[in-house]
Order: structure tokens, then C-alpha cells, then sequence
């Protein structure tokens, strides 16, 4: 199943023009919340004109956050288990065809990796892994255990060869995997919901094998931008639990958060989301804001604390004030991962502010 995606470096070159993506842009000027929703409204409204939009990504910068917008609309509205209109389901299916499909929307994701805002998110986690030499003692391990050269015929000495163990990284929510594309001695097994490329596995995060065995264990397990992806709250916190299945006993779990998500949040902030990975079974190794991210290298808690706590975390006010967002991660362990049972009224409101919050940034 593990797979290294080097050969895909050079096509992740050619494939990444230098655009920034739309969820990223800095806005001019301060919106308010009706031109965003006049800015969906032109989107929508431009869906469900009868022909279908150019599928490639708009070079436009406003209609790239407009259709990114319609998207999460769309899909926020799909998951509702309101959506009981077998007619209002298909008009929303069509109207996400026509805006591209799940395709389009994920390519302008792919771009958000460019240059432009400093590299992918890989690049902070390759900075780590380098100064922590993350996955370097198990060859440590290797190299000190005494090798035995083969002795020929005529008395010559043929050492063989110790193979150093690449690194093993679990990309959840690879899109095209090619984040870790240039880095030959990472060996990357991606995944995604909707991948838009072979070698990239079609998994949900929630179904995908568990690794029996230490030698199919990963060192790292990123979550770049996908807990904010997910719409039910509660498997916010179950992706935090789930990821120590997959782990070596002293695995890492990357996780890379828009900013607004921990410093305009009603519910979560640097501390609780600290207190939150603690409760959750993790130390906190490394942690990064850039302008518009938020990354955190956390490593598996060793002996009883290695699964977590058992506390539930429940949404609570960690601050008040208008403008904010609704961002919130919720754990209930030992409870079923939800299945398109996310609440889409309260997705939608939370995703609004979250848009504006960073469009004020
Ligand atoms: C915003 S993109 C993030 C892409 C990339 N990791 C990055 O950092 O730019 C989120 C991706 O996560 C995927 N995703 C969300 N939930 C997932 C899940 N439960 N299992 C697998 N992929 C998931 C989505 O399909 C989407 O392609």
C-alpha cells in the first residue's frame, strides 16, 4: 500500500503555476457579510444558468472565492440530514456540475501550495522532521546491530548492504499528492475523498486500513487543512483520536489550521486547542503561526496517556465579541465517527464567518 510519490516532483512543478488560492487572498477591502453572499448569489446564479462554467480554475481572484464559496454551500447543504428532497438533492448535485464538480473546486485547493504563500504546508513539516531527524533512530537501530560481511572463495569480503528506512508519512486529504513529491527518502502513502490523481488512494481517513503490523506503521500522519474540511463537529475530534491507529508508538501527527480558526474563534484558541491535543493523547513538539496558518507537530503521548483521556470537549465560549467565528472541535470518545450527519445550518454559519473573519485579516 505505501507508495513514494518522487516521480511525481516533476509534474508537480509544471502543475503549479504561481497563483495564489482564493481562500487565501487578503480581500482589498473590508466585506461585510451581504457582499459575500451577493458574491455566492453571482456564483450560484451563474451555476444555474443553462450552460455549464468553464471547469478550469477562474483567474479571477473574486470569482475563485465566489465559486470556493458555492462549493462549501453546496456541500455544507448535501450533508444536512434536513435534506430530505430527493428534487432539492438533485438541483444541488447539479448545480455543483455545473459549478465544475468536486474536481474543480479541489484543483483551486491544489493551488494553494504554490510559491506564492511560501511553498506547501510540507515544507514547514520537512523543517522538522530534519531538525528533530524524526525516523532516524529506527535506523540508528539498524546501523548499531553488528554486520556480518559474506566471505567468497578466494577470501574477498562482501559486506552487504544496510538499507536505511525511509521515512513513512500518511497524507490524509492529499488531493493530487504531491506535497511530499520531492522528497525521495519520504515514502508518502495519500489519500483523499476525491483524489485527482492515481497513485493517490480513495479513501475517507475514517476507512482506511488500520496498520497491523510496526512495519506498516507510519512516523507521520498529516491532517493539512482537513479538520477544518470536515463538516461534523464531533469527528473534528474523532480525526484527532484516529490518527494514533495508524502511529509508531512515538509517531507525529501534523495538523495545519487556517489562522482565524485559533485567534478568532468563539470556541477554540492556542490554549484550549493545546489543552484539547493534551486531552487527546498528544504532546505539542513544534508549533508555527504564519500569516494565514497555523501548523502543529504533535507526537503521540507515551504509556497511559498514548490514546488520550476520555475527556469529552464540548463547544464552550473561549471568547466573546462580534466578528468572530464559530470554529470548534468537538471529542467524544468511544462514540460512532458521524456519518453525512453534519449539521449544515450550523457549518454554513460557521463557514460564512470563517470567510469573512479571514477576508478582515
Ligand atoms: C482543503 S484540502 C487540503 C489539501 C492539502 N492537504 C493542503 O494542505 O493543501 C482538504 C482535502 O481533504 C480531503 N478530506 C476531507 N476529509 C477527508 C477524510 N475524512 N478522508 C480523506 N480525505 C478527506 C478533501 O477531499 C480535500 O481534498
Amino acid at each position: 500500500m505505501p507508495h513514494t510519490n518522487s516521480q511525481y516532483a516533476k509534474d508537480r512543478k509544471v502543475s503549479r503555476p504561481g497563483k495564489k488560492p482564493a481562500f487565501l487572498n487578503k480581500a482589498k477591502s473590508k466585506k461585510s457579510k451581504s457582499s459575500t453572499t451577493a458574491s455566492l448569489s453571482s456564483a450560484k446564479s451563474a451555476a444555474v444558468d443553462s450552460a455549464p462554467l468553464d471547469p478550469s480554475i477562474p483567474a479571477n481572484r473574486q470569482e475563485q472565492t465566489a465559486l470556493i464559496r458555492a462549493f462549501h454551500a453546496i456541500e455544507k447543504k448535501l450533508a444536512s440530514p434536513g435534506l430530505t428532497d430527493p428534487e432539492e438533492r438533485k438541483k444541488l448535485l447539479e448545480e455543483r456540475e455545473r459549478l465544475g464538480g468536486l474536481k474543480t473546486y479541489q484543483e483551486a485547493s491544489v493551488h494553494g501550495g504554490d510559491k506564492s504563500r511560501g511553498g506547501e504546508s510540507s515544507k514547514w513539516l520537512v523543517k522538522q522532521i530534519k531538525e528533530l531527524k524524526i525516523g532516524l533512530d529506527v535506523n540508528k537501530e539498524k546501523e548499531t546491530k553488528k554486520v556480518e560481511p559474506m566471505i567468497l572463495e578466494d577470501g574477498t569480503k562482501v559486506w552487504p548492504k544496510v538499507e536505511r528506512r525511509k521515512l513513512r508519512l500518511l497524507d490524509v486529504g492529499a488531493i493530487a499528492g504531491t506535497a511530499y513529491a520531492g522528497y525521495p527518502w519520504i515514502s508518502t502513502t495519500s489519500i483523499d475523498l476525491n483524489p485527482q490523481a492515481p497513485h493517490v488512494l480513495k479513501y475517507n481517513f475514517f476507512d482506511f486500513p488500520v496498520p497491523q503490523t510496526e512495519e506498516e506503521k507510519f512516523d507521520i500522519v498529516a491532517l493539512s487543512l482537513v479538520i477544518n474540511f470536515e463538516g461534523s463537529l464531533v469527528n473534528r475530534g474523532h480525526m484527532l483520536l484516529h490518527a494514533h491507529d495508524y502511529l509508531l508508538p512515538n509517531g507525529y501527527l501534523y495538523i495545519v489550521l487556517p489562522l482565524p480558526c485559533l485567534t478568532n474563534s468563539r470556541y477554540l484558541s492556542h490554549d484550549r486547542f493545546s489543552s484539547i491535543l493534551d486531552s487527546t493523547g498528544w504532546d505539542v513538539v513544534r508549533k508555527h503561526d504564519s500569516a494565514k496558518l497555523t501548523y502543529w507537530l504533535v507526537r503521540r503521548k507515551e504509556g497511559d496517556g498514548a490514546k488520550g483521556d476520555g475527556k469529552v470537549w464540548k463547544r464552550e465560549e473561549v471568547r466573546s465579541g462580534i466578528g468572530r467565528n464559530n470554529f470548534v472541535i468537538v471529542v467524544k470518545p468511544g462514540t460512532e465517527v458521524e456519518r453525512g450527519v453534519a449539521n449544515a445550518e450550523q457549518a454554513d454559519a460557521e463557514q460564512a464567518d470563517a470567510e469573512e473573519a479571514k477576508e478582515q485579516e
